[in-house]
């Protein structure tokens, strides 16, 4: 039988997942609860150059590499660390270190295509999908973009145009149908994340939801 609970927080870029995700991790210990990001499994990319590679599709399932994301979503349930890789925004590639993640008895895993792909939606016990307005979501990729990974407005508002407004409308936006919890607005809601928070720490307590 399985010692830990999965979780998985999906949603649009922008939604809020990364801070829905790290307020949950944030209320246990750090042996209790580790978190994994679908970002840091985007295919390396080499043979590409850096120009080649900003026009990539990075918000179709074909830009993760989900092989990897799910092997090591396993070793995590066999109680085993693994080395996950970190990925680089600015460069659209893998860094050559690694870090270690040591499992625990909560995993949360937080990404735009968690849900849209079956064989990696079925391994979640618990799916939370953070459900934000469009425009708010774009408002805060902008800024965020821009600030932390090395983007100009023009190339923000091109990319959305292009590849994430279309592709969050066919893959993450229906995927919502899976999900078990929906949070709207996103990372500041106190109220709904609280409550899933004092449902883990039930089930750290008795072993069940
Ligand atoms: N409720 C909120 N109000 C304002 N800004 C927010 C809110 N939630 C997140 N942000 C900001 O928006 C950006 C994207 O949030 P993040 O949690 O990284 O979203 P995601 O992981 O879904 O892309 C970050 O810069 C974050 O600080
Ligand atoms: N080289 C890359 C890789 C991904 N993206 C964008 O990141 C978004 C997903 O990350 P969130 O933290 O926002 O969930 C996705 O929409 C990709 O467009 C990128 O711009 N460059």
């Amino acid at each position: 039988m399985k010692n830990c609970i999965i979780i998985g927080v999906a949603g649009g870029s922008g939604s809020g997942k990364t801070t829905v995700a790290k307020n949950l991790v944030k209320a246990f210990k750090s042996e209790d609860a580790v978190l994994v990001a679908q970002d840091a499994y985007y295919k390396e990319l080499k043979e590409m150059s850096v120009q080649e590679r900003a026009g990539v599709n990075f918000d179709h399932p074909n830009s993760i590499e989900f092989e990897l994301l799910k092997k090591d979503l396993e070793t995590l349930l066999k109680n085993q660390i693994i080395e996950r890789p970190i990925y680089d925004f600015k460069t659209h590639s893998r860094k050559e270190e690694t870090i270690t993640i040591h499992p625990s008895k909560i995993i949360i895993v937080e990404g735009i295509l968690l849900f849209a792909v079956p064989e990696i939606r079925d391994i979640f016990d618990v799916k939370i999908f953070v459900d934000t307005d469009a425009d708010e979501m774009l408002l805060r990729r902008i800024e965020r973009d821009i600030h932390e990974r090395g983007r100009t407005f023009e190339s923000v508002r091109d990319q959305y145009l292009k590849t994430v407004k279309p592709m969050y409308l066919e893959f993450c936006e229906p995927s919502k149908r899976y999900a078990d919890i929906i949070i709207p607005r996103g990372g500041e809601n106190k109220i709904a994340v609280n409550m899933v928070i004092a449902k883990l720490k039930r089930y750290l307590q008795k072993g069940a939801l």
